[in-house]
């Protein structure tokens, strides 16, 4: 099965099963992959009615399988993710005075990937993003990129390596006519720009907003506007700083699956690193999670060695220690450390999480929030 049409037996399984908000979604990945404009008018008609009827979901259900139905017929191009888009070696960076130092940094990402980067304030997050993205320059180490073309110049370049900052600039007039602008610099027909401007519009969720200014947009949707901006241009290599920053937790899910599921495109991957503070979502999507601590790499791959195999709780939980302590009694307990709000609890690797669970039920112990955090980069910071 081709991968186009494995995309497309998901959106069937999410409509089948009534499932339109992310189902709608990836109906439109799917759209956006078969670059057919005629595709795109009908998924453009669609988003409109869908957002003039909102609640006749069965309808949607019908018009999206039969929108569905011609997608699945429109061959489309799959491109090759085999070879790493960027790879760093050892990369050193020191500021100045040598106040702060970032590396050795070694980092390979191929399109279709998207990696997270973690990390407390002040830790190299954004001086990382910006080496990787050609925007500051690195003392030590090699940096090199392989794009489907060699760039022509530092305009083509910035095309194809993209860094949004976490505040970014001002813009004046609509947000549609802002991202028309976009293609028309590349030289895109009216007719063709007018339909590419809308499907991205309607991709992004900003259908809704499209005649919106800056001013008027809130900074989830300024966010969105930047994706949709860069998006258009076709980007290789997209580096994204905090743009989780000023959203709620359900704003920061769905614009993290939206980013997943771009990045994996069919003919057009994108290979993804997003700095966050949003650990646990950000785990959930990525391939890898990059954590910096003091400018020193590590990631999640260190985690699955055998040394590192110790089951690790963090509970939330107004209890006393004492009452946890009794509660682990027969169990294998290394530790137990309180960092001021939850608990965190080491046990023995031949220890199972559901086995503590019941314990914790069993002694009828108020719990606010477990989590087995054995394999996330939680490990790090708590430790
Ligand atoms: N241009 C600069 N000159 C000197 N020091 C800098 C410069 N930019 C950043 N730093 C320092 O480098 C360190 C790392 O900063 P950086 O912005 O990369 O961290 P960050 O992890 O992105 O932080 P945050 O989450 O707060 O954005 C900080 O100590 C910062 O003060």
């Amino acid at each position: 099965m081709t991968k186009h049409q494995h995309r497309v037996n998901e959106v069937y399984h999410f409509f089948d099963n009534k499932d339109t908000v992310l189902g709608f979604r990836k109906l439109l990945d799917c759209a956006m992959d078969t670059q057919n404009m005629q595709i795109y008018k009908e998924a453009i008609e669609l988003t409109d009615w869908k957002e003039k009827y909102p609640t006749y979901t069965e309808e949607l259900i019908e018009k999206s399988k039969n929108l569905l139905q011609k997608i699945e017929k429109i061959p489309v191009h799959e491109h090759s993710l085999e070879k790493s888009v960027l790879r760093a070696r050892n990369i050193l960076k020191s500021y100045g005075s040598n106040r702060f130092s970032l590396g050795p940094v070694s980092v390979e990402i191929n399109k279709g990937q998207v990696y997270g980067l973690v990390g407390e304030n002040g830790n190299g997050k954004t001086t990382l993003l910006r080496i990787l993205a050609k925007e500051i320059s690195f003392n030590e180490g090699e940096l090199n990129y392989s794009f489907n073309v060699e760039p022509k110049d530092e305009y083509d370049l910035r095309t194809k390596l993209v860094y949004i900052p976490q505040r970014t600039e001002k813009w004046y007039g609509s947000l549609k006519d802002n991202l028309k602008f976009v293609l028309s610099n590349y030289g895109v027909k009216p007719e063709e720009n007018e339909t590419r401007t809308l499907m991205m519009i309607a991709r992004l969720g900003l259908w809704n907003y499209k005649h919106l200014k800056w001013s008027e947009l809130s900074s989830g949707y300024k966010m969105r506007f930047e994706l949709a901006r860069t998006l258009l241009r076709q980007p290789e290599i997209l580096l994204l700083d905090e743009p989780l920053a000023n959203l709620d937790v359900l704003a920061q899910q769905v614009i993290l699956e939206d980013l997943k599921s771009i990045a994996n495109s069919v003919n057009n991957p994108i290979a993804l690193i997003l700095s966050s503070q949003q650990l646990y979502e950000v785990e959930k999507v990525s391939d890898k999670v990059i954590f910096l601590k003091n400018g020193q790499y590590k990631d999640n791959s260190e985690l699955q060695n055998a040394e590192n195999s110790h089951l690790i709780i963090e509970i939330d939980t107004p209890e006393s220690r004492e009452k946890l302590l009794e509660v682990f009694k027969d169990f294998n307990l290394e530790k137990l450390n309180f960092n001021g709000g939850v608990y965190v609890a080491y046990f023995s690797s031949e220890t199972e999480f559901y086995d503590v669970i019941s314990a914790l039920g069993n002694a009828r112990t108020e719990l606010v929030y477990i989590r087995n955090i054995s394999s996330s980069t939680r490990r790090f910071f708590v430790n």
